[in-house]
């Protein structure tokens, strides 16, 4: 598995012990910045060029942070055939691939202890897509994001 991690100044930290972790299991990472926590960057950036490594399939899924994990997931969530959850518990992380087969996760560094953060990140990259039902439903969305690019 081939994860792409993204993040603004907020989100560093929080993205290298990520990258520590996932390495640590053997599965590999592509960091897309940004590098340091101390220049102020714009989160859509690094939000988009992980979403585009995603969607071009560069990489199988994608890993953004932000202060909150929400502005970065927005910023995701523009390109087409992303499914970017903001996540804070594990259950929640579970159900977001289960369910929604979401292809990014994201994470809030200012909102996340370390511990919490890497089990969400654990549970959800051993999560699969339960298809199914729910298959129905994430075609739906993306007819939703059909109707609204033409
Ligand atoms: O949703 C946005 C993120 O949480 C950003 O990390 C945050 O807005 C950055 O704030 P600041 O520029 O005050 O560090």
């Amino acid at each position: 598995m081939r994860i792409g991690l993204g993040c603004d100044h907020g989100g560093y930290n929080l993205k290298i012990e990520i990258i520590k972790h996932l390495e640590s299991k053997g599965i590999e990472c592509v960091d897309f910045g940004t590098n340091n926590a101390s220049d102020s960057v714009n989160y859509p950036e690094y939000g988009e060029a992980v979403a585009n490594a995603v969607a071009g399939k560069e990489v199988d899924y994608g890993i953004v942070c932000c202060g909150t994990g929400i502005g970065i997931s927005l910023a995701a969530n523009k390109v087409p055939g992303i499914r970017c959850a903001v996540v804070s518990d594990v259950f929640s992380a579970k159900m977001s691939k289960a369910h929604n087969n979401a292809n990014m996760l994201s994470l809030g560094e200012r909102v996340l202890g370390r511990g919490l953060a890497l089990e969400i990140v654990e549970a959800w990259v051993n999560t699969e897509f339960e298809g199914g039902r729910h298959s129905n439903r994430v075609d739906m969305i993306k007819a939703i994001e059909e109707k609204h690019t033409k």
